[in-house]
């Protein structure tokens, strides 16, 4: 009989894997053959005062086609419609297991493909910037989401006044400034996280346009709080950057954890993300 917390009982017998991709962590659980990954679990192995610790808690499992797809929780038992870099980690794992140098796997917000990119190096196509204050979501209509309407007093010296609102399938909203590291991000991130223009929430970055191929980015997570990295902000605050010219189509986005490579293809109006991957640790639950 396995000595598993109350906590983890429904993933008795799951394979998982610690994995991170620029320093934002994982905890990912393989639920293709069974078991049950519930919001008290994913809280238990986000705790970082726990065994295990982790930003996102993430899911594989069986789509109706056969085929795998990754559920994601926050550390706050929220559910998010998608997360960059666990994509990359989750392509990984499953290129490892096929020994396919590229494949496609579902996610809440539609299918991802991801490719081989060199030494722990992964690409995810993470598809189409939604722009639309509907579909981002904002609450109100807003014609031009490149700058939208939020006053906030700790934004000192911003490049230009208003954030941006973009949706890489979940909510961001991106501050353009002259030095991201002189920004209280941790006080006003929950201030705009939790803000009515935002009814889903919406994940917090500071951006500084460095040069036309070079951004640096910091981000309050929705669900989170601060992280080292996260995936889909990288690729909003490259989006944004381009709608407001202030970067070309590709850059390098350095983030506290690490840089990602972010191209945004005219002609297909795809997201690409290239970045790494680390695995720390796999077992079984139970074990
Ligand atoms: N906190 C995000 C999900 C994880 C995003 C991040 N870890 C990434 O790499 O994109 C949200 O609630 O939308």
């Amino acid at each position: 009989m396995s000595d598993l917390p109350p906590a983890l009982a429904g993933l008795d017998g799951c394979p998982f894997w610690q994995m991170d991709g620029a320093g934002n962590d994982f905890v990912i659980v393989d639920l293709r053959r069974g078991g049950e990954l519930t919001r008290e679990a994913a809280q238990y192995l986000g705790d970082r005062e726990g065994p295990f610790g982790c930003d996102q808690i993430i899911g594989l499992v069986r789509d109706k086609t056969g085929g795998t797809t990754m559920i994601i929780y926050n550390t706050d038992g929220s559910f998010a419609g998608a997360c960059g870099n666990a994509s990359r980690c989750v392509g990984w794992l499953l290129m490892e297991e096929t020994g396919e140098n590229e494949l496609t796997f579902g996610s809440p917000s539609g299918p991802l493909h991801a490719t081989r990119a060199g030494e722990a190096q992964i690409t995810v196509d993470m598809g189409e910037p939604k722009l639309g204050w509907e579909d981002i979501p904002l609450a109100e209509e807003m014609n031009d989401t490149r700058y939208i309407d939020i006053k906030l007093g700790p934004i000192d010296k911003p490049v230009l006044w208003g954030p941006s609102a973009v949706s890489m399938g979940n909510p961001h909203c991106v501050f353009f400034v002259e030095d991201v590291d002189t920004q209280a991000l941790d006080r006003f991130g929950p201030m705009i996280e939790h803000h009515p223009l935002y009814p889903e929430g919406a994940n917090v970055s500071v951006a500084q346009a460095v040069d036309r191929e070079t951004l640096r980015v910091r981000t309050w997570e929705r669900g989170v709080g601060l992280t080292q990295a996260c995936g889909t902000a990288a690729c909003a605050a490259l989006v944004s950057a381009v709608r407001r010219r202030l970067t070309d189509r590709k850059a390098t986005v350095h983030m506290p954890g690490g840089a990602l490579i972010i191209e945004w293809d005219e002609a297909t109006n795809h997201v690409f993300k290239t970045g790494p991957i680390r695995l720390s640790r796999q077992g079984v639950f139970g074990d």
